[in-house]
């Protein structure tokens, strides 16, 4: 672990508050709640929360979240985990970080959607106040849910825009829900003026990419690993300047790369691609942004350099209001000239 990474400034992009649960918070919230937990020990559950290494795909890797999701359906539960999952980031230096979470999977209980982004926003707000961090939410459709409760997540992010949610995204199975199904949900985000990334190009090809473009009007795309497919896609990101949230450990668990060696971040990187930082899921995956950063320095020979234009890149295609950017690169850079780099 090189220390000037440890202190490096950072900011984070892609980020589902379900795959970054504290292990000890689930045990706890369900002791308090009485959920019955197949777990018998803090070990035994933390397992349990995590991508096994024979992980072979998506779709598996998914399976990871129903644990901690039943543990997410009360007011209480759901600001403990957000103001804890920004604790953590800002004990890593994380500056700015858009957290996002699908409003539907939380309605087990009775929970409105609404209900459940001003639980979720209450316990960003509540960590704001205590650490050098700024938070924004961005709101989830699933894949797999109808047209009909997607439209309904849109309106609820409407209700909260310049209240805490700064973007709408779609989230699941790409293998088996391509992006086209949703396209009036995006559409109508689109009107309603709220702006839009979406996972592509990681459990399905580069043409989801394209529809998520040209299409869902994506002003980002979640992953877009297999971008490298199609040189005109990649072409179609250069011109609308629209980057990735590359989340590397996350993607060679799920297979949407064979291994660290085959991961295209340093190509797109050098090839003029936007590219951001970022962890998917804490927990789920067993990283942080610490992890990734180190990642990328040992295996990726990412440089100081390097680490300055993905958080440049990152600050730029923030959705955070526009007005608060200037301020942030002025951290960015004081935290740089500190550190000598
Ligand atoms: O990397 C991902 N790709 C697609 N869907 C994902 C990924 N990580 C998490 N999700 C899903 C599972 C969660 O329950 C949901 C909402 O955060 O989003
Ligand atoms: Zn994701």
């Amino acid at each position: 672990m090189n220390e000037w990474i440890n202190r490096l400034p950072k900011i984070e992009l892609h980020c589902h508050l379900d795959g970054c649960v504290r292990p000890q918070t689930v045990a706890e919230i369900s002791e308090r709640e009485g959920i019955e937990l197949s777990a018998d020990s803090l070990d035994e559950l933390t397992s349990w929360m995590r991508v096994p290494p024979s992980c072979t795909s998506l779709v598996e890797y998914l399976k990871r979240f129903e644990l901690p999701l039943q543990c997410m359906q009360t007011p209480y539960a759901l600001e403990r985990i957000a103001r804890e999952l920004a604790e953590d980031a800002a004990y890593e230096n994380v500056k700015y970080m858009e957290v996002r979470f699908a409003p539907h999977l939380h309605t087990r209980q009775g929970m409105t959607a609404a209900e459940v982004i001003a639980s979720v926003g209450a316990g960003l707000a509540a960590a704001e106040k205590n650490a050098d961090i700024i938070v924004r939410m961005i709101v989830i459709c699933m894949r797999h849910h109808s047209v009909e409760l997607n439209m309904e997540a849109v309106r609820a992010a409407a209700q909260f825009l310049s209240k805490g949610v700064v973007g709408v995204d779609l989230a699941g199975d790409e293998a088996n829900y391509p992006p086209e199904l949703h396209e009036s949900v995006f559409q109508l985000a689109d009107e309603l003026g709220i702006p839009v990334t979406i996972h592509a190009g990681e459990a399905g090809g580069a043409n989801n990419i394209r529809t998520a473009v040209e299409r869902l009007h994506a002003r980002r795309i979640g992953h877009g690993v297999r971008l490298y497919e199609d040189a005109e896609v990649a072409q179609l990101l250069r011109e609308r300047n629209v980057p990735l949230e590359m989340c590397v450990t996350s993607n060679v668990q799920t297979k949407a790369v064979d291994s660290f060696e085959k991961h295209p971040i340093r190509l797109y990187l050098n090839r003029g691609i936007g590219v951001t930082v970022n962890t998917d899921n804490r927990t789920v995956s067993d990283t942080d942004l610490t992890k990734e950063y180190n990642l990328l320095s040992h295996r990726f020979q990412f440089k100081a350099a390097d680490f300055k234009k993905v958080a440049v890149r990152a600050i730029e295609a923030a959705f955070v209001e526009p007005e608060l950017k200037p301020q942030l690169l002025r951290k960015f850079q004081e935290e740089w000239e500190k550190l000598g780099i």
